[in-house]
């Protein structure tokens, strides 16, 4: 149990990762204003750290160190960044268990999803470090014969982040690295629930010797008035945002004056599909890493199950079991699988769904109020007879809450499965291969997981359709968005 940032400090064998000042141009600094923000523990409520809370002018300054130190950045060679960035993965994985206490200490997943975490932005650092050497151009043959055609791929210049509280680590490693690969520099303005992961990644940055100036981490509780100077500051030629759509909207909008480059990974609805050839108790286990991973506080989560109408009840019945055996409680305490949801309007959010479910005819078959653990935790939850006239078929819950849809033919739920303004994440379970195919090819959604519940990984495109997103995040694809395209025409007579 954590109580104050005292004892958030004994638990860390390297102290030196609980920052609580900015890091802006190399430097570690508190506002000049004086101000801070507590960082409480949801699991308990209890303030573990205080930290800096910047100014808008002060986010400038750390736009302008990062205008002036990429040039040097893109001036080193790809091998020369990689190098500065495998060392900096090498520091997270050395000092991952941690990154992880920070990581539950603020934001209250258990500690195993922290660590797991962790190895996975670490993940993105270690991709973007060999990516780093792999920019490549292309020579184009010509149209007239005294023309040469080339094509090369320079760095956009200064990137701005904005990302939200759920994935604290994962979701800034995934923007910066591909940013610090392609020669770009970064300002990182985490979410104020979870400022200490970010801090803590810029201490090992520094320690890998990131230069000054090229990796800021801005904590500030202006959310909105990051997002306007990162719009209008004419220094910043990328914006990077994870989060809601609707917040997402509102950055497109003040970005469009600077027609600045955006990338956009935002909210969803993901249908989780369970065909009566499935493998029943696969699929229980895919739905439960899929709906309860980070409590249901993740973009991809389930928040839709269809069943199909022959397996229905066998598959209700195996599911409640399942959720009925998860473990709530604090994330630091071993055994814990479900800690708390991260805010009081988290759990409102739960409640406001599970009401409207119950009020359309959904019946309760486990969980269903909160939790006696504490003020922040929720039973996780089974409702069956869910429709798509229900809240949970537009929202997304963020919380754990697993409603039960049944469908009859593939037609049917296909057309569910896409009746939405969402197009993230989807999912099914079946086995024949001409359904999988057309199936996976039907779904309107940027990742499909057939016969798995979890598709995270650094290795591959993530990204949505419709309005959740723009742009890919990690693999191959994942550069791109902070590359130039130049077309150089050279008559050589
Ligand atoms: N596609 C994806 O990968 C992800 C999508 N999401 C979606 O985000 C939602 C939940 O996450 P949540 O953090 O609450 O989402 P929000 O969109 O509310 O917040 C995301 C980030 O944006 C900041 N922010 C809020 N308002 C503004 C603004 N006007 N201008 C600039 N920045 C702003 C927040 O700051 P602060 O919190 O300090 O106010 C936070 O750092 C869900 O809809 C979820 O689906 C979440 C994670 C990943
Ligand atoms: O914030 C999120 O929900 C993440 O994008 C999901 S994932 O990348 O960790 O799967």
């Amino acid at each position: 149990m954590l109580d104050t940032a005292t004892d958030l400090s004994t638990l860390l064998k390297n102290t030196s990762l609980l920052r609580q000042d900015a890091y802006i141009d190399g430097e570690w600094r508190p506002a000049t204003s004086g101000k801070r923000f507590d960082v409480r523990n949801p699991a308990r409520g209890d303030v573990i750290a205080s930290v800096a809370d910047l100014s808008r002018e002060e986010l400038a300054t750390a736009i302008d160190a990062a205008y002036d130190a990429q040039p040097g950045w893109a001036a080193k060679t790809g091998k020369e960044r990689a190098k500065i960035m495998h060392r900096w993965y090498e520091l997270m994985m050395e000092n991952q268990e941690d990154l992880a206490i920070l990581m539950t200490a603020e934001q209250g997943k258990p500690l195993t999803e922290s660590r797991t975490e962790i190895a996975y932005g670490a993940g993105f650092i270690e991709w973007f470090a060999e990516e780093a050497k792999r920019v490549y151009g292309e020579t184009i043959p010509a149209h007239q014969p005294n023309l040469r055609i080339q094509v090369i791929k320079q760095p956009i210049g200064v990137a701005a982040g904005i990302t939200p509280w759920n994935f604290p680590n994962a979701m800034i490693a995934r923007k910066v690295a591909p940013a610090l690969a392609a020669g770009c520099s970064f300002v990182s303005r985490p979410a104020s629930l979870t400022p200490l992961s970010a801090l803590a990644m810029a201490a090992l940055a520094e320690e890998a010797g990131v230069p000054p100036g090229v990796f800021s981490v801005v904590p500030t509780t202006s959310s909105s008035e990051a997002g306007k100077e990162f719009c209008e500051n004419p220094k910043v030629r990328k914006l990077t945002f994870t989060g809601s759509t609707e917040v997402g909207r509102t950055l497109l909008a003040q970005a469009a004056d600077q027609v600045m480059k955006c990338s956009m990974e935002l909210g969803g609805n993901a249908p989780f599909i369970v065909f009566d050839d499935a493998d029943l108790d696969e699929a229980v286990k895919g739905a439960i890493a899929c709906k309860f991973r980070n409590n249901g506080q993740t973009c991809v989560c389930a928040n839709r199950i269809y069943v199909q109408e022959g397996v229905y009840d066998a598959f209700a019945a195996k599911l409640t079991e399942a959720v009925k055996a998860l473990k709530v409680g604090d994330g630091l305490d071993d055994g814990t699988e479900l800690g708390p949801l991260i805010e009081p309007k988290a759990i409102e959010k739960v409640e406001a769904h599970l009401k409207d479910a119950r009020e359309k005819g959904g019946e309760v078959l486990t969980g269903g109020r909160p939790s006696d653990y504490g003020a922040q935790f929720y039973e996780p939850t089974v409702v069956k007879n869910a429709t798509q006239e229900m809240m949970v078929a537009r929202e997304e819950t963020f919380g754990p809450f697993a409603p039960l849809f049944r469908f009859t033919d593939e037609a049917q739920v296909i057309e569910m499965a896409n009746d939405t303004i969402f197009g993230l994440a989807s999912y099914f379970y079946a086995k024949d291969l001409s359904r999988v195919t057309k199936v996976a090819e039907a779904l309107e959604y940027g990742i499909v997981g057939v016969n798995t519940g979890i598709i995270s990984t650094e290795v591959a495109p993530f990204g949505g359709v419709k309005q959740s997103g723009l742009g890919r995040e990690g693999s191959r694809h994942g550069i791109e968005d902070y590359l130039e395209m130049k077309y150089i025409c050279t008559d050589v007579s």
